[in-house]
């Protein structure tokens, strides 16, 4: 354990040890150094003390420099801001160049367990990268993206970290004049399809090999010593990617913006802008209400997800060197992703393993509630409760066709004789959440968060990292949403 005096947050000067900055080290192509903008009067709106244990602060690291720092009105000893060159398909168009046009990477610190992560700033202000933006994030887009990244977090599924939100009553505009916030997040690495897209397209091949290797390098050296490193980089991106997408899928959610710019290298949930959990089921559902051709649907994303790779794949073509090999790289998308899908449902079934039969009421089922709006969260959980004891009768009152989901449930009882197997109703419990963020839970704790009131946000954040656990407190928050939330439009604006 690293001593509080020791911590990339401390006051004075840091030793060398503690920040790495290797991102730094590829040199001045890949970057510009920039400077924070000052946030006038910042204020904590909330912290997660989880990820704060896990990079080894002390409980008492929120101190009034350490809220100076990551209002980006002070530079810490050791850091070295800079705002990233990358690139990027946005709704599936070639978009040139992008950038980090409002996050700023403070460096790259060690934790307690060994693991080192990025440190980014995310609202800190305009960088070279910023085009028509204002470098700035809202308090409502902050909220929303602090209490998503912890609450995948708390799901299992691959995502950036959030360490705090910073708040400022500093004017934004968007739609209308909001106020200023700055979120802190953490990630192993915060590198995009994007970066690779940006030195291909613009025919840098050394700077691509840069990327590639140090990629390599640092976070897939198995790929190192293939035949062709470059084309199981590919390969190991493609796997990563499929089962993170499987995961979104089996908790409901939709991120809403997956351009290439926003799919993590390492396969980790990046920007939470319009993403949405759903509340009915509703697989055509657009979360994000600027994506007029329905591109990001939930039932898109793991084909969305495939062409985000094949760009990638287009992007890497210069190292790999033939096409076909390329494309064999990906290839295993096309039974990952499945396989990944069919595991994931059948865990929510209490299955270890999935199987045809397994997989058969896993569709049934989907079917039905698609048919219906069925809540998914709630039916899945109600699901895994029955599996545990409660009786069917809880189940059946989530659906109107009660033909329709009585043959469910006497195929799901029929299972064990099928498969060879009961199914374990702990698995089900641990792979299907009592509690998601919904779109409503964050709509009424920003409106309070607008009035200063920070308490709705901090309790969220506690139930959702721990989202598989009853919490009676806030039993209310894994019922059903209220009317209006069917009415709740999602902007991209952040
Ligand atoms: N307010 C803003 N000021 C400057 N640049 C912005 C702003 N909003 C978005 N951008 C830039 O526009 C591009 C696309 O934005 P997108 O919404 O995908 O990312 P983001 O939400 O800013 O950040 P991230 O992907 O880092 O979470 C990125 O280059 C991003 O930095
Ligand atoms: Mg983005």
């Amino acid at each position: 354990m690293l001593l509080s005096t020791d911590t990339f947050l401390a006051p004075g000067p840091a030793p060398e040890r503690l920040w790495l900055n290797r991102f730094a080290g590829l040199g001045p192509t890949f970057y510009s150094h920039v400077a924070a903008a000052p946030l006038r009067d910042p204020y904590w709106v909330a912290r997660s003390d989880a990820l704060a244990r896990d990079l080894g602060l002390p409980a008492d690291w929120a101190t009034p420099e350490a809220l100076q720092a990551l209002a980006g009105n002070t530079v810490l000893p050791g850091s070295v801001p800079l705002a990233s060159v990358y690139s990027g398909h946005q709704f599936g168009v070639w978009a040139g160049q992008l950038g980090d046009g409002r996050a700023l990477l403070l460096g790259e610190v060690q934790t307690p367990s060994g693991a080192s992560l990025e440190v980014q700033l995310k609202g800190a202000g305009l960088t070279p990268y910023s085009r028509m933006g204002d470098g700035r994030a809202v308090l409502r887009s902050s909220v929303r993206e602090f209490l998503c990244s912890e609450a995948m977090h708390g799901l299992g599924i691959p995502t950036t970290r959030a360490l705090c939100v910073v708040g400022s009553d500093q004017p934004v505009r968007r739609e209308e004049i909001e106020t200023a916030a700055i979120v802190t997040r953490t990630a192993p690495s915060f590198i995009r399809f994007g970066h690779f897209e940006h030195f291909s397209h613009g025919g840098d091949h050394d700077a691509l090999r840069q990327l590639a290797d140090f990629v390599i390098d640092h976070f897939y050296p198995d790929a190192r010593s293939a035949a062709n490193p470059y084309a199981a980089l590919l390969e190991a991106v493609t796997r990563r990617t499929a089962a993170m997408v499987a995961q979104w899928q089996a908790v409901g959610f939709t991120h809403g913006v997956m351009n290439t710019d926003n799919m993590s290298i390492l396969g980790l949930t990046v920007d939470y802008g319009p993403f949405q959990f759903l509340d009915g089921f509703d697989p055509n559902h657009i979360g994000n209400h600027s994506d007029h051709q329905g591109r990001y649907t939930y039932a898109r994303q793991p084909q969305i997800a495939h062409w985000n790779l094949f760009a990638l794949g287009q992007a890497l073509l210069p190292l790999i060197g033939d096409h076909d090999t390329a494309m064999a790289a990906l290839e295993p998308y096309k039974t990952a992703l499945p396989a990944e899908l069919d595991a994931r449902f059948a865990a929510k079934l209490g299955f270890a393993q999935a199987s045809a039969p397994v997989n058969a009421v896993v569709n049934a089922l989907l079917q039905l509630m698609a048919a219906e709006r069925t809540d998914f969260t709630i039916a899945w959980r109600t699901l895994a409760r029955h599996l545990a004891g409660a009786p069917a009768d809880t189940v059946q009152a989530l659906f109107h066709d009660r033909a329709a989901i009585d043959r469910i449930l006497l195929q799901l009882q029929e299972l064990p004789a099928q498969v060879g197997v009961r199914p374990d109703a702990d698995l089900a419990l641990k792979s299907n959440p009592a509690f998601i963020l919904r779109n409503y839970l964050g709509e009424q704790a920003i409106a309070l968060a607008k009035q200063k009131d920070f308490s709705m946000v901090q309790d969220l954040l506690t139930v959702l990292e721990r989202p598989f656990d009853e919490h009676p407190a806030h039993a209310a928050w894994a019922g059903f949403p209220p009317e209006w939330a069917d009415h709740i439009q999602i902007s991209c604006s952040s």
